[in-house]
């Protein structure tokens, strides 16, 4: 569905993002490694907010291959690649529903505005409180975003996502800064998304990670040192070095950053 070739960025001397080949299929892969590693560069890259120094990148649509390697962030949310921001996208003092409703009609007009009816704003509507059912948030509907808790604040990031109908979902760090009581409702949405979308997930919470993943991508300054299955990736000798040291299973703790 996206895939990256020899994918490279420099920022001055310092390579970001390093030679990197890599696949996302229909599947929720990780990409993990410590801080620094490039994996907020490489999101970047994926979306367009950022030009490579090297290599492809190519998104499937249909069954045909397109070349996107230098869209602007428009043009990836309009073929259907779509990042949770943190935050940055929110607009605080509005209502959880005018957020996603927005969010939608933004799409929409981004994509499908030839198609338009007079209904649409009706449907804007339905779509909004069905991602808001979705994500557990209905009856927060009314709630400015700004009052929300901050495991709720997640939840609408990923909400906004949903509303640009996306085929691709790039998630960043979606547990930071959750309390660990509200870990689990953001493991059960990570999961339900990726029922029906492509998920990228970055994730500093290993025990989220070893849970949700079907394939874990392990970056270390800026290149791909592993990528695999969790179990295996759990036991690679230069992951632990990297980055596993201090991991052990089963302490679903507080995210970090
Ligand atoms: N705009 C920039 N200009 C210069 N250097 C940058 C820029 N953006 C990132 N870097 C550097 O590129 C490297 C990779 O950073 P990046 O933020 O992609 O890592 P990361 O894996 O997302 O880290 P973290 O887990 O801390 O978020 C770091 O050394 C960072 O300082």
């Amino acid at each position: 569905m996206l895939q990256t070739s020899g994918l490279t960025r420099r920022f001055g001397g310092l390579v970001a993002v390093d030679d990197v080949d890599f696949s996302l299929g229909d599947e929720l892969c990780s990409l993990i490694g410590p801080n620094g590693a490039g994996k907020t560069t490489f999101f970047n890259l994926l979306t367009g907010a950022l030009e490579p120094s090297d290599g492809t990148i190519e998104f499937r649509r249909d069954d045909e291959w397109l070349d996107i390697t230098n869209a602007s962030p428009h043009e990836t949310a309009s073929l259907g690649i779509h990042r949770s921001y943190q935050l940055t996208n929110i607009f605080p003092t509005s209502s959880v529903f005018e957020n996603v409703r927005v969010a939608a009609q933004a799409a929409d007009s981004g994509r499908r505005s030839f198609w338009r009816n007079v209904n649409h704003f009706e449907r804007y509507r339905e779509e909004a409180y069905d991602i808001l059912e979705r994500v557990g948030l209905a009856e927060h509907a009314e709630t400015p975003a700004n009052a929300l808790s901050h495991g709720a604040k997640r939840q609408l990031e990923v909400a906004i996502a949903l509303a640009g109908d996306p085929d691709v979902l790039l998630l960043d760090e979606p547990n930071a800064g959750v309390s660990s009581e509200s870990v689990g409702d953001i493991i059960d949405l990570i999961e339900d998304v990726a029922g029906d979308h492509a998920v990228l997930l970055v994730e500093h919470n290993m025990d989220v990670v070893m849970q949700v993943s079907d394939r874990i991508v392990v970056l270390n300054q800026g290149a791909v040192i592993a990528d695999d299955e969790p179990e295996s990736v759990r036991n690679d000798p230069a992951v632990q070095e990297a980055y596993l040291g201090g991991y052990t299973p089963g302490d679903l703790a507080e995210g970090s950053t």
